[in-house]
């Protein structure tokens, strides 16, 4: 969907179709840019040793900045516009999404036998002084779990993830991830991954192992339907 509000699959005149892509080839763009800038404002704030008026300063700036986006709001049951989810593009995601200021962002990579993924992780994660948290490592290893998972072509739902922390992540520091699916028993999939240090891939700081579930198709429809099946109800989506 564009900003028009019209399917970006649109089949019709060309020169449409093509204006319509381009305008979400732009609107990702901003989304995108928005995500930098929220993501530089989030780790600036938790690194900040400003004084109070600068805060102040600061805090009114933010909240002047929230006017123009907080117009036009999505609700649970919309998925953004701007993501495709069959495509895999999801804007906002928390882990990997270049618009979501929670995401550091990771970026991850389809290799032989696996996927790869790379991030930083600034202050704003900090758990132990200099350190992360461990419930953000655990994020970022489900993250990449469920997506060696989807990339093997079992997509699934995590049911379980037992994480072993050996030794902590370093913050402002360049981080490898890796996973791969380890066994596949029916609905039932298991996964492994892994956070080390750019510097040192070889030494397993976090290691987990996700148990991952296909949905059956009721349950998929019980818990996306209004997603995966939209209707007229659901006013995301485009009916041209
Ligand atoms: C190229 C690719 C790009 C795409 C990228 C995408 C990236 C995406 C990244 C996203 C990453 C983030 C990912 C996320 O964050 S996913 C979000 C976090 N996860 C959830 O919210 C899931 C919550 N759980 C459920 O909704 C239900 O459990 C579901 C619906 C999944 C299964 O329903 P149900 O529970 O009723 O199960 P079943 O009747 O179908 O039975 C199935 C089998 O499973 C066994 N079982 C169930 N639970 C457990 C358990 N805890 N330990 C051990 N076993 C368990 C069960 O015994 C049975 O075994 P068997 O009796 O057959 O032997």
């Amino acid at each position: 969907m564009t900003d028009s509000g019209r399917s970006y699959h649109t089949i019709g005149d060309p020169a449409e179709v093509e204006a319509e892509t381009e305008s979400l080839r732009d609107r990702r763009a901003a989304i995108t840019e928005l995500g930098d800038a929220l993501r530089t404002l989030v780790e600036q704030a938790a690194a900040t040793e400003a004084p109070a008026d600068e805060l102040r300063r600061a805090a009114a700036l933010v909240r002047e900045a929230t006017i123009p986006v907080g117009k036009q709001q999505r609700e649970r049951g919309q998925m953004p516009t701007a993501d495709d989810l069959l495509g895999g593009v999801r804007m906002y995601n928390p882990v990997c999404g270049s618009g979501s200021a929670l995401a550091p962002p990771l970026l991850i990579e389809l290799g032989a036998g696996g996927v790869t993924g790379s991030c930083t992780l600034g202050l704003a994660y900090e758990g132990p002084p200099m350190y992360a948290h461990g419930g953000v490592s655990a994020l970022l290893l489900d993250q990449i779990l469920g997506y060696a998972t989807s990339a093997s072509g079992h997509p699934g739902m995590t049911v379980r993830l037992d994480t072993e922390y050996r030794a902590p992540v370093p913050l402002q520091t360049e981080l490898r991830l890796s996973a791969e699916v380890v066994n596949v028993d029916g609905r039932k999939v298991t996964a492994r991954a892994t956070i080390a240090t750019a510097a040192e891939p070889d030494r397993e700081l976090v290691v987990a192992t996700g148990l991952f579930i296909a949905l059956r198709a009721d349950q998929a429809i019980r818990l996306f339907g209004t997603v995966l099946h939209p209707d007229a109800s659901n006013p995301a989506v485009a009916h041209d």
